[in-house]
């Protein structure tokens, strides 16, 4: 049984899906805490109705990144984790978080990586007059949503898209996607060798496998 903790900063939809899954036995993990930068994030809530630890460690008590990151490692690694979720959790991490917990760091990202790293991901795709877009779930490296991607999954840009709707197709492939990967890493399926992503001990596309 792997000990799971889950970064957060807002609603904590991917949260749920999370723990919904575990609760339905499909994800043999057990999510020991989840942490939030914002303490009023309504994931946090979510936490509490399934009985998991929280803890609020907001970043403007600290004076820079580091310290902040020093002091949230500090809390994460009294749960001992297996493995850190990043679920919309909207925080820059420095080098030395991200190597401290390298290979078992995941995260969930609104755009078909490499395409729009960053925020504001939905409204930048249909600003380009893409046709499509989607979500990634990538490993986490130093380079900011950089990490190699272990699985997208596509929806169609409409062209009377606002970014809201398009947001909310995402949305739904997020929900199915994250505890698909999460399931993949507690059954020990998926790992990052040497920067690229293996599934069942062999190496996947560059840009991720793709969901059906
Ligand atoms: N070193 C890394 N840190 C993080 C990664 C990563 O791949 N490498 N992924 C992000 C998640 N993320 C997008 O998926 C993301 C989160 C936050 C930001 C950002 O610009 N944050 C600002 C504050 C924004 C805010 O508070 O609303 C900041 O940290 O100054 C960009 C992308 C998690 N971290
Ligand atoms: N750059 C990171 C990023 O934008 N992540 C996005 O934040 C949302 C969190 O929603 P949630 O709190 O309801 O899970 C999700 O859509 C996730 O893809």
């Amino acid at each position: 049984m792997k000990s799971i903790v889950v970064l957060i900063s807002g609603n904590g939809t991917n949260l749920q899906a999370l723990i919904d899954a575990i609760e339905a036995g499909q994800i043999k993990g057990r999510i020991r805490a989840v942490i939030s930068n914002q303490a009023d994030a309504f994931g946090l809530h979510r936490a509490q109705e399934a009985n998991i630890p929280t803890v609020v460690l907001s970043h403007r008590d600290f004076a820079d990144r580091l310290s902040y990151d020093l002091a949230l490692m500090e809390e994460i690694d009294r749960h001992q984790p297996d493995l850190l979720v990043l679920a919309g959790f909207m925080r820059i991490l420095s080098d030395r978080f991200v190597e401290h917990y390298g290979g078992r760091m995941l995260n969930i990202h609104p755009s078909l990586l490499p395409k729009y790293k960053g925020l504001n991901t939905h409204q930048r795709a249909i600003d380009a007059g893409e046709t499509e877009h989607g979500v990634s779930v990538h490993f986490v490296t130093p380079e900011l949503d950089g990490g190699p991607v272990i699985i997208q999954s596509r929806v169609p840009v409409f062209s009377d898209d606002t970014a809201e709707e398009l947001a909310a197709r995402v949305r739904e492939q997020e929900l199915s996607l994250y505890p698909l990967v999460v399931k993949w890493f507690c059954q020990d399926r998926v790992k990052m060798e040497n920067g690229e992503v293996q599934v069942d001990g062999k190496p996947i596309p560059a840009e991720g496998y793709a969901a059906e």
